[in-house]
């Protein structure tokens, strides 16, 4: 078998591979060359300087495993990995560290000025008053996302002594506080942080996290880091505040587009920059290089990817009676987290009639894959949301019951969050996933592409104004489904819509009269 590492890899992982494999090194591919390369190989290794495309995996008629050496894979098209069957691993554990030291470096290197006064030093300045900087000790830092690395910056700031608020949707107040970090709203964050730093996947929900609205609430001369991804914080904006004076500095180590020569932020004398360098260390790299090494190998003489990001571990009989109660799972879980979307506790997954004979845990996976990954991203994956849900200290407790009174069988998600519970309740009809109730709502739905869910009281001249708003904001309803109650009575409609509805469109259709909540669920 042939692997292609296409970004540099250390040699303690190449050596793994080569124990098993051809091995082929070659960096700096464009697009089309790995087009061409592509069909010849059965794994792909990478770290983030390859971009993965749809393009190419449909070339790749042979390939098996992308592996990625760390931990993001926005720079992989994962949905067209998994239609081609092949499976994405990663390697998220070994450059946290790195990573979160890169960060706490920055922030020292940018309170204390220390690029620019080496910069001036070396041209043969002497400026001692130019450089004078500010302690951390006692500064409030917010930090947004406390995952693996955000929780490792935590640490090393609370040894720096200073003061820790954080936002991350899916961490218990119990872990907050083991962090001895406050949770609030990233515009709490906004308000009351010295410096700020970002530590959250790229994906839609975190794309812009902090934006003009949240650099308006900073405190005057607040410090911004990022050593996450590009595009978490909206880079025309932060420069906007770096002009006007409100943001005092930046420290950035990745970009939206990389390299940055393009970027307006690197003509600030206040912004000090690294290369993307937050994992390169040489024990990150040896990490990294041979967790992705094992996997590969793994993967290609038929064993698990313990990191899978796309593909379940259940074994192939088992998986053909499973598959479809799979699908509906995990789609649950999305509709659930998207109609709880903070903070769960406690997560109870039910099962009736035949499918509570059968190896349900498949599938108790694959609705918390659902529901993590609404908050977590595409770092969530069928082997490790039963750890992450753990060490979010979200209790998850399976039942089950051999009778099921109107279908053959059922599965239902209790999501509980506070004084809040979310039920929803789902079945299988010819292959085919079905969601049957939500909460006490009995419903009847084919769940499928962007749905609107509003509670509403059952009276004349709600739904009319509802469907004009998205009307005359030329959204199409292609399917609506209004669930029975008294007149006067509370009920859910489900709304399937074509397009995106935006925030001030579904706020628009909240302030309908009668309208009680609304929520967009994305599948
Ligand atoms: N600069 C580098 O070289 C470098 C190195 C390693 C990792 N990274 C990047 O750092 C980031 C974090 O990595 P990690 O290993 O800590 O990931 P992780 O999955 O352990 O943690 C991410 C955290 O973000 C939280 N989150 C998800 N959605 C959120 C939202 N809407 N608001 C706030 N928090 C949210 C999750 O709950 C989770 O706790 C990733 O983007 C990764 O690619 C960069
Ligand atoms: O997501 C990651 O692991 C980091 O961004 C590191 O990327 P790199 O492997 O390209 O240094």
């Amino acid at each position: 078998m042939k692997v292609l590492v296409s970004d540099s890899l250390s040699n303690e992982g190449l050596e793994i591979l080569k124990e098993h494999f051809t091995v082929d090194v070659s960096t700096g591919l464009s697009e089309d060359e790995l087009v061409k390369m592509i069909k010849d190989y059965d794994a792909l290794v990478i770290r983030s300087g390859t971009q993965v495309t749809q393009k190419i995996i449909e070339a790749a008629d042979n390939l098996k495993v992308i592996g990625r050496a760390g931990v993001g894979v926005d720079n992989v098209d994962v949905d067209a990995a998994t239609r081609k069957g092949i499976i994405v691993t990663n390697a998220p554990e070994g450059n946290m560290i790195s990573a979160a030291e890169h960060t706490i470096a920055m922030m020292m290197a940018m309170s204390r000025n220390i690029p620019q006064a080496n910069a001036s030093l070396k041209a043969r300045e002497w400026k001692r008053n130019k450089f004078t900087g500010v302690e951390v000790k006692g500064k409030t830092l917010g930090i947004v996302g406390l995952g693996r690395i955000g929780s490792e910056v935590a640490k090393r700031a609370s040894g720096l002594e200073m003061n820790l608020m954080g936002y991350d949707p899916f961490i218990s107040e119990k872990r907050a506080v083991e962090l001895g970090v406050k949770l609030c709203t990233v515009n709490e964050i906004a308000k009351g942080a010295d410096y700020i730093t970002v530590h959250t996947p790229l994906i839609k929900e975190t794309k812009n996290i902090l934006d003009e609205e949240q650099f308006t609430l900073m405190k005057p001369g607040v410090k911004i880091l990022n050593c996450a991804r590009g595009g978490i914080i909206n880079e025309e904006a932060l420069a906007k505040a770096l002009a006007s004076g409100k943001v005092g500095g930046a420290a950035l180590d990745v970009f939206v587009e990389e390299p940055p020569f393009k970027s307006p932020l690197l003509d600030f004398d206040n912004v000090i920059v690294t290369p993307h360098l937050g994992a390169s260390t040489q024990e990150a790299q040896v990490n990294v290089a041979i967790d992705i090494a094992k996997e590969v190998v793994s993967v290609l003489t038929g064993g698990l990817a313990r990191n899978a990001i796309n593909i379940p571990s259940v074994k192939p009989e088992a998986m053909a009676v499973l598959a479809p109660y799979i699908r509906l799972s995990e789609i649950m879980g999305k509709i659930a987290g998207q109609l709880v979307d903070s903070n769960y506790e406690k997560v109870e997954i039910g099962y009736t009639g035949e499918i509570s004979g059968k190896d349900t845990r498949p599938l108790t996976v694959s609705a918390l894959k659902g529901l993590l990954e609404m908050a977590l991203g595409s770092g969530v994956n069928y082997v490790n949301a039963p750890t992450l849900a753990k060490s979010r200290q979200i209790a998850v407790v399976e039942s089950k019951s051999e009778s099921s009174e109107e279908y053959s069988s059922t599965v239902s998600i209790r999501v509980i969050s506070g004084d809040l519970t979310k039920i929803v309740a789902g079945t299988v009809v010819g292959d085919e996933p079905k969601i049957i109730a939500v909460d006490e709502d009995r419903v009847d739905i084919f769940p499928a592409g962007r749905m609107i869910f509003a509670k509403h009281v059952n009276k004349p001249n709600v739904i009319g104004p509802c469907c004009l708003v998205l009307g005359k904001n030329n959204i199409n309803i292609s399917g609506m489904q209004v669930g029975r109650a008294e007149i006067g009575g509370v009920t859910l409609m489900v709304l399937n819509v074509d397009s995106q509805v935006s925030n001030p469109i579904l706020e628009e259709v909240r302030q309908v009269p009668g309208i009680l909540s609304a929520k967009l669920v994305t599948l």
